[in-house]
This record gives structure tokens, C-alpha cells and sequence, in this order.
């Protein structure tokens, strides 16, 4: 009996195969077809987006009590899994809503969430996050964006880059220095929003991949908010930051598997039909023995991304660890398992009329962003060797 019980314990629980269910549907009919425009005229989705919103999957993370559909970590991973499965550019919706969100949910005061968080489970608006500058990408901690005290408000100078869903987003997480003389605890988070005078965003930059999803830079100039939308405590904000990747490392595991995941289906179905030398080239050994391998990878990097996720709902200490761990496997499996993908269509994968090339483009951002691999492995190696 007790056997019995870890078994089912460790199967991914009915509601959860629903949702994806629920997801698939949605993807199949409305995100999908959507795919290969999105990447050729690099515009964000926005019937994708509706499609989303309509069935409530554009934020799943916001707690009930802010208006959300209150999913846990393994659902909304599940969610931005199937996402992507369609369409990477599409993913980014949920992935980034949570990104930008989080921080008020780990540090921002209840004021700060019941005005801001509502309209981003409604769908009205999106939320970016905002660390990233063009002289600090690995190095957050030596960003130069100003957060000034000016009696009950705070006055903002500087520059974001990589900011995906700027312009589109209503509201931005932006961490700013305020005391130069701290470096990382010198740091704080506030919320700004799009309409606040002095925000402006650079043009949208030309990607190799995720061509749908806009990444501009974000300008502040002079923006003067009120001193109420700092989140946390002055000087927390870097710690949040972190305590924030922590947690959504683990969304672009989720994203890498279902890239991962369509380019496998797509494969299998092309190498059952594809003849050569008078049969299906799903006959031969070496083309099996390929399929096999992108396929155990793809199931190693779900389990991790499934165990991550775990420990993000539950808060656990080990989360750090294995945030990192689950967005760099499962992210280096996925470029593997597009490229292995794309060799597998041979010339035929190479080329715009299949979707495989434009997976293995969209595989490529998520051994970067979100820290990259190389950072991943310097975060693992910190863990391994506190204890
Ligand atoms: C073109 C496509 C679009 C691209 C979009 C890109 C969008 C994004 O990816 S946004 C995010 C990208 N950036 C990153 O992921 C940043 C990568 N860098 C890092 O993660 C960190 O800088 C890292 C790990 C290298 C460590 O930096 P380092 O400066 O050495 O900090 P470190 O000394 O470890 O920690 C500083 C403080 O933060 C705290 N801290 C660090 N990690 C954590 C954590 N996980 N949880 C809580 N606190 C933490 C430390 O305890 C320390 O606090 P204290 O000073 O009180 O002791």
C-alpha cells in the first residue's frame, strides 16, 4: 500500500494532465495556426494573446485572491510548456507575466498587489521586469540605472535593455541603485508604469529567434513615482531580483521542453512519412537511434523541470539549485533536440516551409536568457559547495 502510494505520488497529478488537455486544445485551434506568421513579420501575437486571455492561461500564476486563476508552479509550467509547444514567441506571455510579476508577490505590499496585480489576471494589461542594462547582463548587481529620493516620491534615470514585452506591457518591474555605495544591497525594486512621463522605449530588436515576442529597450527619463511603489524594503531589490529567477528559471525549463517537444513531434511525423531508398526513413537504425536520444533527453529535462517546479511551490531552500539546474539542462537538451530535429527534415528542415528551423532559432534564447547557462552552472556550483 504505502508502495503503492509513493508511485502515484510521484505521477503528475489528474487536475494537472487537464490542464494541459485544456492548453493543447486552445494551442492546436488558436496559437498554432499563428506560429510561423508571428516569427516571419516579427509582430507580437496578438490573436494568440486573445486566445489566451479567453481561456485564462495569459497569467495563470495570479493568486485567486488578486482576480487570478490561482495555478500553482507545476500548472503554470504546464501551461507555458504547451504554450510553446506551439509557438516560443507565444510563451512568453505567461512566462513574462510571471517574470514581471513576481516580485510583487514575493516582496510587494498588499496595497501594491490589490492595485496592480488584478488588471494582469483580468488581461487588461502585462507586466515586464526590468534588470537586465546594456553594461550589466551577467554582472546585475553593477547596473547604473538612479532611483533618487525627492520627499514622497522617487525620481528614476536610466537604461534597460532586453525587455521583452516592452511597449506592450502596462506595467514594469525596474530595479534601480539607490545607494551607490552598496552595490547589491544598495539596490531597490519599484513599479512604473508605461503612462508615467519620461518612459520611452528604444526600437524593437532584431532577433534570430522568438521574432513575436517584442524586446526593446526602456528608457527612464527624469520618471518621478510615487515614494508607495518601491517594493520591499529600501535596498532589498537585488535580492529580489534573484529570489525572483529562482522561480522563473524554472518557466524557461518549461519553455525549452515544449520547444523540445514540438520539434520531436514534428520529426516523428516526417521521418514515418519521408522515403528514401524505398522506405520510410523511420526504418533505419541510425534515424532510430537519433529519435531515441532526443527523446530520453526531452523526458530527463521534463522530470527536472517538473522537480523544480515543485520546490518553487513549495518555497524550498534547494530552489536556487534547481531553478538553475532545470533552465540549463533542459534549455541545452532543447537546442540539441531542435538541431537533431532540423537534421532529421534534412534540406526540407532547413528551410521556412517547416517549423523546425524556427524551433531550433527559438531553442537558442533559452540557453541565455534568464541568466545564462554559464551563469547557471556558477549559481549550481555556489549551492554545491555551501553545504
Ligand atoms: C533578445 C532576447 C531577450 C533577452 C531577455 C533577457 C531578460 C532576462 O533574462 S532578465 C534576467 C537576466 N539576468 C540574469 O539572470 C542575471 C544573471 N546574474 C546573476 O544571477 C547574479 O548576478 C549572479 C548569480 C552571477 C551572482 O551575482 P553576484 O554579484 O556575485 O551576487 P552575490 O554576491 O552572489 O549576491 C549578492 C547578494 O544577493 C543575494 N542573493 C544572491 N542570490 C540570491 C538568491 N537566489 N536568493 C536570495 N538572495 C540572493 C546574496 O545573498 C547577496 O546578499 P548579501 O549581500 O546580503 O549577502
Amino acid at each position: 500500500m504505502a508502495a503503492e502510494q509513493s508511485f502515484d505520488a510521484y505521477r503528475l497529478p489528474e487536475e494537472h494532465e487537464a490542464i494541459r488537455e485544456a492548453v493543447r486544445e486552445v494551442c492546436a485551434a488558436k496559437v498554432a495556426p499563428h506560429a510561423a506568421e508571428a516569427d516571419e513579420t516579427g509582430e507580437f501575437p496578438k490573436a494568440s494573446y486573445d486566445a489566451l486571455r479567453a481561456a485564462d492561461f495569459h497569467a495563470p500564476h495570479i493568486p485567486v485572491e488578486y482576480g487570478g486563476a490561482g495555478a500553482d508552479a507545476l500548472a503554470t509550467a504546464i501551461v507555458i510548456e504547451e504554450v510553446a509547444r506551439a509557438c516560443a514567441s507565444s510563451s512568453l506571455i505567461p512566462a513574462v507575466n510571471k517574470l514581471g510579476t513576481m516580485p510583487l508577490l514575493l516582496a510587494g505590499s498588499e496595497e501594491l498587489k490589490r492595485r496592480y496585480l488584478p488588471p494582469v489576471a483580468s488581461g487588461e494589461a502585462m507586466f515586464s521586469y526590468c534588470l537586465s542594462e546594456p553594461e550589466a547582463g551577467s554582472d546585475a548587481a553593477s547596473m547604473t540605472t538612479r532611483a533618487v529620493r525627492d520627499g514622497d516620491h522617487w525620481v528614476l534615470n536610466g537604461v534597460k535593455r532586453w525587455i521583452t514585452n516592452a511597449g506592450v506591457s502596462e506595467f514594469y518591474t525596474v530595479f534601480a541603485v539607490t545607494d551607490p555605495t552598496a552595490r547589491s544591497r544598495g539596490i531597490s525594486a519599484f513599479v512604473v508604469e508605461k503612462s508615467d512621463p519620461g518612459v520611452s522605449f528604444g526600437a524593437p530588436e532584431k532577433k534570430l529567434g522568438i521574432k513575436g515576442s517584442p524586446t526593446r529597450e526602456v528608457y527612464l527619463d527624469n520618471v518621478r513615482i510615487p515614494a508607495d511603489r518601491m517594493i520591499g524594503a529600501e535596498g532589498t531589490g537585488f535580492a529580489t531580483a534573484m529570489q525572483t529567477l529562482d522561480h522563473t528559471r524554472v518557466t524557461i525549463a518549461a519553455q525549452a521542453v515544449g520547444i523540445a517537444q514540438g520539434a520531436l513531434d514534428y520529426a516523428k511525423g516526417y521521418v514515418a512519412e519521408r522515403k528514401q531508398f524505398g522506405k520510410a526513413v523511420a526504418e533505419f537504425q541510425g534515424v532510430q537511434f537519433m529519435l531515441a536520444d532526443m527523446g530520453m533527453k526531452l523526458e530527463a529535462a521534463r522530470q527536472l523541470t517538473y522537480a523544480a517546479a515543485g520546490r518553487s511551490e513549495r518555497g524550498d531552500a534547494d530552489l536556487t539549485y534547481f531553478g538553475a539546474a532545470a533552465k540549463c539542462f533542459a534549455s541545452d537538451a532543447a537546442m540539441e533536440i531542435t538541431t537533431d530535429a532540423v537534421q532529421l527534415l534534412g534540406g526540407y528542415g532547413y528551410t521556412r516551409d517547416y517549423p523546425v528551423e524556427r524551433m531550433m532559432r527559438d531553442a537558442k534564447i533559452t540557453q541565455i536568457y534568464e541568466g545564462t547557462n554559464q551563469v547557471q552552472r556558477i549559481v549550481m556550483a555556489r549551492q554545491l559547495l555551501k553545504d
